[in-house]
């Protein structure tokens, strides 16, 4: 999978450990940033990361913030985003076999490197189901339109 990966300055310590894990298990990954950890604001990477997702250029984002909730809420406003936050594998997999998420999210607050490993793998290795579940997540597509300006 070709990813697009993202942080504030609170994710950015863990970054460098998933960019290398992801590589090792096979994936393509660019880092849009932040690159210091000078205190920046997280909206700012989860729109670039999410716009870059939505637009067909990535198969799929990561975002890190310290709990991962402000940068999955701002991914998540951008149209045909589905990003999830997690602090367990379980939710990683489910999200992607029953809701089709395109970006998974952690807080480097909330997770240590192994856990946010392990959410990596479960959510990069699962595949959405289809059937019950596509029109459940096509009527998430028509609130977003409905709601579209
Ligand atoms: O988790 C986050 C957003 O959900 C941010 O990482 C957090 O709010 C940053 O806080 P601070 O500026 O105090 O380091």
């Amino acid at each position: 999978m070709k990813l697009a990966i993202g942080s504030d300055h609170v994710g950015i310590e863990l970054k460098p450990t998933i960019i290398e894990y992801v590589q090792l298990l096979g994936h393509e990954v660019e880092d849009f940033g932040p690159f210091s950890d000078e205190r920046t604001d997280y909206p700012i990477y989860g729109k670039k990361v999410a716009e870059e997702v939505a637009a067909g250029h990535f198969d799929g984002g990561i975002l890190i913030c310290g709990t991962g909730v402000g940068i999955s809420i701002s991914a998540n406003k951008v149209d045909g985003i589905r990003a999830v936050v997690c602090s367990e594998p379980y939710s990683a997999k489910l999200s992607k076999e029953h809701n089709n998420t395109n970006i998974v999210a952690f807080g480097s607050r909330v997770v240590g490197s192994e856990l946010a490993k392990m959410i990596v793998k479960e959510w990069l290795e699962a595949e959405f189901e289809g059937g019950r579940h596509g029109k459940r997540v096509e009527m998430i597509a028509d609130i977003e339109m409905e709601y579209s300006r």
